[in-house]
């Protein structure tokens, strides 16, 4: 993580004599970039040598960390990315139709950040697979999960709900919140650090702008209501998709995340559910189904009410999903394997 703490510390010159500096990535639109740097926010451009070999070459995106070669009249040079610590990526079926993707791409959209803060409202639709659907792509990207459960206002028993989403994993934290009246916003301030970078995730209409707003202390998101009467649109090309706050706490806001799919996240399942799979190899046969095998411990746990149905449910729902993902990502197995690979690295330091 060197670039990030030369930027972090430093900001300005690195290697002063080729007049390169570490900056970090705040908005993309298709081949030009926004970055920040010490110098503030500047545009720039990939060097030559990224389009060379068009196929197996990263591109930077939202929350990279890059080292620039910076010029204060025009475009700024991008010359290397820096390993990413976390990321998201989404599947990309190439405009074919899903169901009959001959090629599904992995798409990186956002990288480099802390919290990931996995937003559902206390409201009406409720629904703990979908939360846990979200933790589990979490777990996967690198970063922390951070279940917030917004609207408490108007639920009258928020603490009957935190309690079903801890049961999801002990990996990720779980708190109510309420931006409305203030209940429980104290709470975020652990996460609410200078030099941190957080991501939100969630259906539409769960408060993710009230949040952002909240946070910010100022109206840096348009909250739905206003923008019903905004013929332009939430995601015009003003819209900055890694903003830095006064406090010093980065938000990361792409589009892509906000409809964030299934890549493979086998990794994120398996860690949300450490409990089955430590059950799988307590079965009586290594190759159970765990459907009617004699010494089934999946089976065995359901009936003595270690483990309840509906969780059980979720996990062959989840770990369906995936595979199917996987079974089509083939033509670019040779790429993942390297990111893999890149990310059992990253671990390590
Ligand atoms: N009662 C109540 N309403 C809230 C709260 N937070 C946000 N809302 C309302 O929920 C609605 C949606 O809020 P947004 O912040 O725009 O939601 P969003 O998740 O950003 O929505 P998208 O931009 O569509 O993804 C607005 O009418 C808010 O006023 C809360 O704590 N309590
Ligand atoms: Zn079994």
């Amino acid at each position: 993580m060197r670039f990030e703490e030369i930027y972090k510390s430093e900001r300005i010159l690195t290697r002063e004599k080729d007049n390169l500096i570490v900056a970090r990535v705040s908005e993309v639109q298709r081949e030009l970039f926004k970055v920040l740097c010490g110098y503030g926010e500047t545009n720039a451009k990939l060097k030559g040598a990224f389009y060379k070999d068009k196929m197996n070459k990263e591109y930077p995106v939202v929350g990279d960390y890059v080292l620039l070669k910076y010029n204060e009249n025009g475009d700024s040079l991008i010359q290397e990315i820096c390993e990413r610590k976390s990321s998201f990526s989404r599947t990309d079926f190439s405009g074919h139709a899903a169901g009959y993707v001959k090629t599904v791409k992995e798409q990186v959209i956002a990288a480099n950040f802390d919290y990931i803060f996995i937003l559902s409202s206390l409201n009406h639709d409720f629904n703990l697979n979908r939360i846990t659907r979200y933790i589990s792509v979490a777990l996967q990207s690198g970063g922390k999960p951070i279940v917030i459960l917004t609207k408490a206002d108007e639920c009258d028993n928020p603490e009957a709900y935190i309690t079903q989403v801890k049961s999801i994993s002990e990996k990720a934290d779980v708190l109510a919140i309420s931006a409305k009246t203030g209940y429980g916003m104290k709470q975020l301030n652990v996460y609410i650090q200078a030099g941190k970078t957080i991501v939100f995730l969630g259906s539409s209409g769960v408060g993710k702008s009230t949040l952002v707003n909240a946070i910010a202390g100022e109206e840096i998101m348009m909250v739905s209501e206003i923008r019903e009467n905004d013929s332009k649109g939430r995601h015009t090309t003003t819209h900055r998709q890694l903003i830095e706050l006064a406090s010093g706490v980065i938000v990361i806001d792409t589009p892509g995340i906000r409809e964030l799919g299934m890549w493979d996240v086998e990794d994120g399942i398996n860690d949300t559910f450490s409990d089955v799979i430590e059950l799988f190899t307590k079965c009586k046969y290594n190759n159970c189904s765990h459907s009617k095998e004699p010494g089934c411990a999946v089976n065995q746990a359901i009936e003595e009410g270690i483990l309840s149905k509906d969780r059980w449910k979720t996990y062959c729902q989840l770990s369906n999903e995936n595979e199917w993902g996987k079974n089509k990502s083939i033509y670019t197995k040779k790429g993942k394997l390297e990111n893999k690979i890149k990310r059992g690295k990253n671990k390590k330091n």
